[in-house]
Order: C-alpha cells, then structure tokens, then sequence
C-alpha cells in the first residue's frame, strides 16, 4: 500500500513536471490498486473485507433512513400536520391512541393549542387522526432510525470491528442524531406557543426549522461520507495543482448547495413560496418593492417573506451557475477516472433538475407533491455533490 501511494505521488510529479503525456500516466494510475490504505479506511484493518462490507452497509441503510426522515418530515410539513401531537415522551408517545375516548382525550389536547383555535376550530376527528397519524408516523420514524444506529453500532464496537477513528466519528453521528429528535421538539414547541394573534398562521419558527433541516442535512453527509469510504473507496487520482484546485472548486459548490437548501427552509418555514408567484421577475419587477421593508435591515433576510424568497431565487441560480461549471472543469482535467465523470454528470443533471422544480412549485402555489419532490431533489443534489467530493478527496501521505 505504501508502494501504491508513492507511485501516485511519481506519476503526479511527473505529470506536472510534463515528463510524460497525460495518457500514459494515467494508464499507470488506473493500474494501481485501490485505495485500501488505513487512512482512507476507518474500519478495523484486522477484520475481512465482508465484515468491513456490513458495516459500511449498516451506514449506508441509516444513510438511506435519513433520507426517508427528511421525506416523511417534509410531506408532514406541508399537509399540516406537523402540531398534531402537543407532548412528546420517547417510551410513551409511542403507543397510539385506541379506544374512541383516547382519540377524544388527545384530540382535546390539541384542541388547547393555537392551531387548533385559529385555524383548524372546525376540523373533525376524522380530519385530526390524519394529521396526528402523520406526525406520529415521522416521530416512529426517528426512533427506527436511533435503534437501527444504536443497537448495530454498540455490537461492532463490543466486537472491535471499529477503529478508533471510527468510534470517534460514530459517536459523533450518534450524538447528531440525537440532537436532531431534540431539535425536532424544541422545533414543533415554537408551534404551540400561545403567542399568536387571531390574524397570524400558527406555525413553528423557521430559525427552527431551518436548524432542524440543516442539521439532518449534516447527519446525511457524514452517514453518506463515511458510507462511501468504505464501500467505494477512492480510486487514485493524480496530485496535481489542477487537481487541488477542482478540490476547492467541489468544495465550495457542496457548501454552495448545503446553505442554498438552509435558505429553502427559511422560504418553507415563512410559507414564503406564496408570495410572488411569478418567474422569472417578482410581480413584474426584477426587485420587488418591500425587497428591504423591515427594520433593521437584516431582519428581512431572515423574516420577511419577499427578501428571504428573493434571496433563495438568487441562491439557486448562483449554485446552477457554480454546478454547471464545476461540471464544465472536470470535464477539463485531465486523468480523472470515468467514476469521478459519472458523479459530475449526474450533479450537472441533478442540479438543472433542481432548479426547474422549484420554478415549477412557485408557478403553481407550492403543491405538496412539487415542493416534496423540490425538497428531495436538494438532498439528491447534495448526494452527487458529497460523492464527487469524496472522489476527489486528498489522499493522506
Ligand atoms: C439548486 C437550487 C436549489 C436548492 C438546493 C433548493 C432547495 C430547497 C429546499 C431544501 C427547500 C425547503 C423545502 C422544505 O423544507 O420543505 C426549498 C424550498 C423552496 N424552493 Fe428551492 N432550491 C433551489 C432552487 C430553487 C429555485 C430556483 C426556486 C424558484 C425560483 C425555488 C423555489 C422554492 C420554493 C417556492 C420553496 C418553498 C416550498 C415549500 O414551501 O415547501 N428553489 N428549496
């Protein structure tokens, strides 16, 4: 393995010293074997490639889990229902109601809280049983994710099938997840506070919200990162100047995507995908008139509907922009291995894809099948991103 990464670095050398052509030295590296070294792999190295594969298997199922979270979370967002349960015990709240007086016991419950009171005071039990059952289906999702994470992660450690390095990062994920029911919590709290007026929408905070997202974004691509590190480990890639610098290049485009999808929770949280549902100008103005109406100023990039949608439609194009060039300089380096290709191509598509579906949902007033497909596309567009990164991530000396 030593003599891998040293013939990485010859023929990297070599191609920037121009001693000899692009295609040879590229021949030279595809011939290398893949990057199994105890750097790029964090599991035990006394343990065997099918040992190895079950845990990378165990990240990427949880990985996939996240995904079904954040789905289930946004339809749970959008149809409504998300303040159907007013209390939350881990052991306790996950028995469902069964007899029609506990039906009636919990819808009373929701009936003390703002939603009920200003919006929904003419919503039957029929109508409550199925918000409260999407609400209850997101939570029971949650703590299928912690048991799946939990229990396999304690048996490979007892078995010493983790390295240090992995304990450590599986411990964090761990604690990320956890964060994430709490978060979730203190999120929908923010929802059943009795500080709304008769004329407001009751609904959770979008600094919430968007910390919520954010943060099972982040648990997303370290389960994703650390997944691929062990089931697709890196193929070498040369280490030249052109190389570090497509690095950066997906680097920043990863971030670009990640604070894009932030800015899209504000737009969900603030309902501000049904003001101006124009495109490509707002009501017929590139700029629209209350752009800066709140005072002091930064306060509308965070509350005021038109500058946060304003803002989104901006941050959108701007990763379109960096996705499709970013695309264009693979295509430009020479040495990559068709892998790397794939991942671009598939980011390029993803990233067009992306942005047609969120015109597509503000043009007709934010359907909930459009802005759940707009929400998964973020966290598909964030895939590709994430795996062109680990592609091309630096190989340690
Ligand atoms: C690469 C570009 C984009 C990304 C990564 C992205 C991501 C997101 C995310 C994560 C949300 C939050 C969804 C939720 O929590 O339910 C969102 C919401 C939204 N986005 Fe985008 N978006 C992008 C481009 C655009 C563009 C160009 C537009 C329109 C011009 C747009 C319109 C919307 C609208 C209207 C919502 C609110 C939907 C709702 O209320 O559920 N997006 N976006």
């Amino acid at each position: 393995m030593m003599y891998g990464s040293w013939c990485i670095r010859r023929i990297a050398s070599s191609l920037r010293r121009g001693g000899q052509s692009t295609n040879v030295a590229f021949k030279q590296l595809k011939s290398l074997p893949i990057q199994h070294s105890r750097h790029s792999v964090t599991v035990a190295t006394n343990i065997n490639t099918g040992t190895r594969k079950v845990v990378g298997w165990w990240l990427a199922g949880c990985c996939g889990m996240t995904v079904g979270a954040v789905v289930i979370g946004g339809v749970t967002r959008l149809t409504e229902s998300g303040l159907s349960m007013v209390d939350w015990h881990l052991i306790k709240g996950m028995k469902p109601p069964h007899t029609e007086e506990e039906w009636m016991e919990e819808f009373g419950k929701y009936q003390q809280y703002p939603e009920f009171k200003i919006l929904n005071h003419d919503m039957t039990l029929k109508e409550f049983k199925f918000i409260w059952h999407m609400e209850y289906g997101h939570r029971m999702w949650g703590r299928m994710i912690g048991v799946a994470y939990f229990l396999p992660m304690f048996y490979f450690m007892g078995r010493g099938w983790l390295n240090k390095g992995m304990k450590i990062r599986t411990g964090l994920l761990g604690g990320l997840l956890v964060f994430q029911g709490l978060l979730g919590w203190y999120m929908v709290k923010s929802g059943l506070e009795d500080n709304f007026k008769s004329s407001d929408i009751p609904r959770v905070s979008q600094y919430r919200l968007a910390s919520h997202l954010g943060s099972a974004f982040l648990l997303y691509t370290g389960l994703l990162w650390s997944s691929l590190s062990i089931l697709l480990p890196q193929k070498p890639i040369p280490t030249t100047k052109a190389i570090g610098s497509l690095r950066r290049l997906v680097y920043s485009t990863k971030g670009l995507v990640f604070i894009t999808a932030l800015s899209g929770a504000f737009v969900a949280g603030l309902d501000a995908g049904l003001t101006y549902n124009t495109y490509p100008k707002m009501a017929d103005r590139w700029l629209p008139s209350d752009l800066l109406g709140f005072k002091p100023k930064w306060l509308n990039f965070f509350e005021n509907p038109t500058t946060v949608q304003f803002d989104h439609r901006l941050l959108g194009h701007a990763t379109l922009a960096l996705v499709t060039y970013t695309w264009y300089k693979v295509r430009k380096t020479p040495g990559l291995h068709p892998r790397i290709l794939l991942a671009s191509n598939l980011m390029l598509g993803m990233g067009w894809l992306q942005v047609i579906l969120g015109i597509s949902t503000l043009l007709t007033f934010v359907p909930t099948h459009l802005a759940a497909t707009h929400q998964s596309g973020s966290l598909t567009l964030l895939s590709f991103t994430v795996w062109l990164a680990h592609e091309l991530k630096r190989i340690p000396k």
